[in-house]
């Protein structure tokens, strides 16, 4: 304690101060653009159990069949995209049937479809902020669709002509709350880095989880009625300047916590046929009971504690029972979550990318805020662990 003492009140120490003031941002960081796409290939929910019986050449499983109709008849979903065609499964069986080895295959897919996907997400992003590609200095990227050294961050970077010098970051599957974890990694960045402009790439493809239907698995049919693709991306910096950049949202706060005893809650291996993920028939049930505590203690101590409906919320539509979790939860009124719901309802459950989709929606329609606590609100991201990645953001447009 003595030396450090005398250290502060060294000379030394007042320079050192001085240079880590003059590394830092003056404010908080923003959102400045948003960019969001989806592969081609759209399916109508109400048409997927028959697709989805048909190519894996599991008609014959007919009472799994009725059981997926059901699950996409009440999922709330009214379509996805897939990068993955009818014509591709047919030429990979190994991705239809379970026996086979496949990671190596779906990887090589994943090498270059995961970046080509997430470029273009980015050069949206890019086009509405309206600078040069070359002043991004920071690159967050987040997948659970592939596994590669060098990773979807350098092919990215190559894609979008970044300056070499950008300062990469791949965050692997983190599942659903990767979306949320990637802007709260960018809002530290940018905040502790005066003048880092931080591209933020989510992308993901479903590939990595298709397997067929298998009636020792029921869990797999869940994954297959609600996960869709797509990429969205963020760009995120302080002190916007006011002559070139238009700050959308103000990250006021960001906070993760976990859920208790909730480990068992969503369970993902990258195993020889792929990922395999299952989310547990308790999710809606712990997030339920759990929501409104782990809110409390994430943004209680900004002295933001209930008054919910006061707030906007961005929430990740992890799928309609979640929603309604969410809803209970916090005795949110039903018009709260219109942008997660909708986004669900247009594009199922994305993962990391969702939650982008629900800012981009909020933005879109900027009723979604009117009339809230000084434009204040809540991107809540839910994922493995059960964790759940709290922001708080201002309405700045
Ligand atoms: C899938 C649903 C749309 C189905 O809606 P329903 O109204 O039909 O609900 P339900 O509970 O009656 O379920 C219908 C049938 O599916 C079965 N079922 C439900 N959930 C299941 C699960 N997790 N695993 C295996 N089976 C499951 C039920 O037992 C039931 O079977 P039977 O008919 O035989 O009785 C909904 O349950 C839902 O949204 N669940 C939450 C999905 C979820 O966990 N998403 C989070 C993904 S993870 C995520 O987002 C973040 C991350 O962790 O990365």
């Amino acid at each position: 304690m003595a030396l450090l003492g005398n250290l502060t009140a060294s000379p030394t120490a007042a320079i050192i101060r001085k240079m880590w003031q003059a590394q830092r941002a003056d404010g908080p960081a923003s959102v400045l653009a948003t960019g969001t796409t989806n592969p081609a290939n759209c399916m109508r929910q109400d048409e997927y159990a028959d697709y989805y019986f048909r190519v894996t050449q599991k008609q014959h499983l007919t009472k799994l069949k009725s059981k997926l109709n059901r699950i996409c008849d009440r999922s709330a979903i009214k379509k996805r995209y897939f990068h993955h065609t009818e014509e591709l499964l047919q030429h990979h069986p190994e991705f239809i049937d379970r026996t086979l080895p496949s990671l190596d295959a779906r990887m090589d897919i994943a090498a270059t479809a995961v970046p080509d996907l997430a470029a273009a997400a980015a050069g949206k992003a890019i086009a509405e902020w309206g600078r040069p590609a070359a002043d991004i200095t920071h690159l967050v990227v987040s997948t659970y669709s592939g596994a590669h050294m060098s990773g979807v961050d350098l092919r990215l970077a190559s894609l979008l002509g970044l300056d070499p010098s950008v300062r990469r970051t791949m965050l692997y599957l983190n599942g659903c709350s990767s979306g949320s974890a990637a802007l709260r990694v960018a809002k530290d960045i940018a905040e502790n880095n005066r003048g880092a402009r931080v591209l933020v790439a989510c992308a993901e493809l479903t590939l990595i989880l298709f397997r067929a239907p298998d009636e020792a698995h029921v869990d797999t049919i869940i994954m297959q009625a609600l996960y869709g693709d797509g990429a969205a991306a963020v760009i995120v910096g302080a002190e916007p300047d006011a002559s070139a950049e238009r700050p959308i949202f103000e990250m006021v706060a960001a906070s993760q916590s976990v859920i208790p005893e909730s480990t068992h809650g969503a369970v993902g291996r990258l195993r020889e046929d792929g990922l395999v993920f299952n989310p547990s028939f308790e999710m809606p049930a712990l997030i339920r009971e759990n929501i409104e505590q782990c809110m409390a203690d994430a943004v209680g101590p900004l002295g933001l504690s209930g008054g919910w409906n006061d707030l906007f919320w961005a929430v990740h539509p992890g799928g309609r029972a979640i929603l309604d979790s969410v809803e209970a939860g916090l005795q949110l009124e039903p018009k709260k979550l219109t942008a997660s719901r909708h986004v669900l309802s247009e594009y199922g459950n994305m993962s990391g990318p969702t939650v982008i989709f629900v800012l981009d929606e909020i933005l879109a329609k900027s009723g979604y805020c009117s009339g809230d606590l000084a434009g204040l609100g809540v991107l809540l991201g839910l994922g493995p662990g059960v964790s759940v990645e709290t922001m708080v953001l201002r309405v700045t447009w």
